[in-house]
């Protein structure tokens, strides 16, 4: 396994990949990786010929109140689960090598980026956007893989490879949970042993609001008593809604034709969890 930490090498690696005909597929990381980022990283070998990490916790998608500086990073305990799994190659730039001195542009991403996370992290699909570019841009990978754990992220990226043209496809991963529903994050390892035992609940909720709702019962009321379910559990919900799964618009109704999604994000403790499901 190929570990590159600056860009010339990265180009040199992905170029002898192309002149050999490989595919290549990328899968965005933070690091600290569990089962979830492996699954993509098996997905990316499913749909290429060759699989590239990158691990890169970027300063540009946390705002000043976030929690960039403990963010985990296990480099070590990454490294070995890459070459476990069989990725040939990771990409981990340190921040002067993906925004060197005078580095000036953004991509702004309107649409998919409007409400739920949009409003929670100010500037945060910004950053997302911005690195997500970069990354496809170095790699110049045939294929980019998505968890869909983030969904409103899977759908702004998706928005900006194809209102930018680039020449890549991004694969949506399933989210992978723990064997009682909690979705995997790398923020998990921060609940507390009595938060970690009442985090399923976000999941179990959301999933008897969509069966009710897919079985007739009307939106508001279904969303409204899982919200108060949420809160009495011990929960601080930012929201719990039912949206068209690409564009993320609130639905007040079943929508007649097309997918939706329920998407929440709830604390708990100093813990904010995401989850979503399809309706
Ligand atoms: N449980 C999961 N199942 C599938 N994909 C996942 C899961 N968790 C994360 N991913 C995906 O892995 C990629 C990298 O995510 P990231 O490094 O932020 O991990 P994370 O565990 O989501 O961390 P965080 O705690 O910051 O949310 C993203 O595409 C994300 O959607
Ligand atoms: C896609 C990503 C790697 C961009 O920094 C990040 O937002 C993440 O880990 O989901
Ligand atoms: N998993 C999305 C990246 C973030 O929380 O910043």
């Amino acid at each position: 396994m190929l570990i590159c930490r600056d860009l010339a090498s990265l180009r040199a690696a992905t170029a002898s990949l192309r002149a050999a005909g490989k595919r290549l597929a990328l899968v965005p990381t933070m690091g600290a990786l569990h089962d979830g980022h492996l699954a993509l990283v098996a997905a990316g070998r499913q749909a290429a010929d060759a699989v590239a990490t990158s691990i890169f916790v970027n300063p540009l998608q946390f705002n000043a109140n976030e929690d960039l500086s403990r963010y985990p990073r296990d480099e070590e305990g990454d490294l070995g689960k890459l070459q476990a799994a069989g990725c040939d190659l990771v990409w981990m730039p340190p921040v002067e090598a993906m925004y060197p001195p005078g580095s000036a542009t953004v991509i702004e991403v309107a649409g998919p980026t409007a409400g739920w996370e949009g409003d929670a992290r100010p500037g945060h699909f910004r950053g997302v956007a911005t690195v997500c570019c970069k990354l496809f841009l170095q790699s110049q990978a045939e294929v980019a893989a998505f968890g869909e754990k983030d969904w409103q992220q899977l759908q702004v990226v998706t928005r900006m490879a194809t209102d930018l043209d680039i020449p890549i496809r991004i694969l949506p991963v399933p989210t992978v949970r723990e064997p009682d529903g909690l979705a995997m994050s790398s923020r998990n390892r921060f609940l507390s042993v009595e938060d970690r035992a009442t985090a399923p609940v976000l999941y179990r909720t959301m999933t008897r609001a969509a069966s009710e709702i897919a079985a007739g019962r009307a939106v508001g009321p279904a969303l409204a008593d899982s919200i108060e379910a949420l809160r009495d559990t011990g929960f601080a919900p930012d929201y719990l809604a039912l949206v068209e799964a690409e564009t993320l618009k609130p639905l007040t109704a079943r929508r007649p034709g097309g997918p939706m999604r329920i998407i929440a994000a709830a604390r708990l403790g100093t813990v904010r969890l995401l989850d979503n499901i399809p309706v």
